[in-house]
């Protein structure tokens, strides 16, 4: 269990009055749950993901997996982001085993592990290339498998498709419940849009900003659908699909006019 308690963030201003960016946010994510975060920019939902990691700590509250408090970056935590991370001058077997090399195996298991989840990612042709060779949304997948390498507990994606056109962004939706379901891993996403959360989460939590907190939690199957039946179509015109929808729209929209104002 990732278990997250008033988990509260403030950065100090330049001279002025601190930002509140994370306000007493409880969440737990149990093994195997698929959670998204979604909400406006600003809302805090990075600030979440990077104390997740480990990589700021938190003001008040606690973080902890498998009831371990997280203090820093571990080999127990995935991280993808929006902006691929690939060494340049490395391969893309060589990129994917990165965290093995730092964490001491030897070359041939390292070899193997890449080989198996650059099929995971559907590259196993690709493992020779360089990232330039490659398109936005491969080496996003790269991304992917390098996270899954250490066989960390959890997979923390920062907005990871954000920057792909939509097309090559819903082949990625897919591919990632097929990693998800093929490996039970748990994941916690980020995203500013509504159709990915509904789409991917078993879990979405909507976040709103000044200061960043959880307003609204769902609990949802569509993903669970798509596994069953593979159907985006059906899944997209479903009316329960529509109703949640529009009720996270309208707390975005009162949200966007909550930071017009105050801007
Ligand atoms: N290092 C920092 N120092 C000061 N303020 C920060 C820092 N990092 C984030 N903030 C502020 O904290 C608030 C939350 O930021 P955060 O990046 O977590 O939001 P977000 O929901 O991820 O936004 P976006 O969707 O735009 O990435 C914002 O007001 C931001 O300006």
């Amino acid at each position: 269990m990732l278990k997250i308690q008033n988990a509260t963030v403030y950065f100090e201003g330049r001279g002025e009055k601190p930002v509140h960016a994370l306000d007493r946010v409880n969440l737990d994510i149990p093994d195997g749950d698929f959670v998204v975060a979604l909400g406006a920019s600003g809302c805090g939902k990075s600030t979440l993901l990077n104390a997740i990691a480990g990589f700021l700590p938190l003001s008040e509250g606690s973080i902890s997996l498998n009831g371990r408090e997280i203090k820093g970056p571990g080999a127990d935590r995935g991280v993808v982001f929006q902006k691929d991370t690939l060494l340049p001058w490395s391969n893309v077997a060589d990129n994917v085993a990165l965290g093995l090399k730092f964490a001491g195996i030897g070359r041939a298991e390292r070899r193997d592990r890449a080989e198996e989840l650059l099929d995971l990612v559907g590259l196993k042709d690709f493992a020779k290339s360089f990232p330039y060779e490659l398109s936005g949304g491969m080496r996003q997948r790269v991304g992917i498998a390098r996270a899954l390498a250490t066989e960390p507990d959890i997979l923390l994606m920062d907005e990871p498709f954000g920057a792909l056109d939509s097309l090559t962004r819903e082949k990625m939706q897919e591919l990632l419940i097929e990693v998800w379901h093929r490996t039970r891993k748990r994941i916690f996403f980020i995203t500013h849009s509504i159709e990915e959360a509904l789409f991917l989460g078993t879990q979405v939590v909507v976040m709103s900003p000044r200061p960043g907190r959880v307003v609204a939690r769902y609990e949802l199957d569509f993903v669970n659908r798509f596994i069953a039946t593979g159907d985006v179509r059906a899944i997209n015109l479903a009316p329960e699909f529509g109703e949640i929808r529009e009720e996270i729209r309208e707390i975005l929209h009162k949200d966007h006019q909550k930071v017009e104002i105050a801007a």
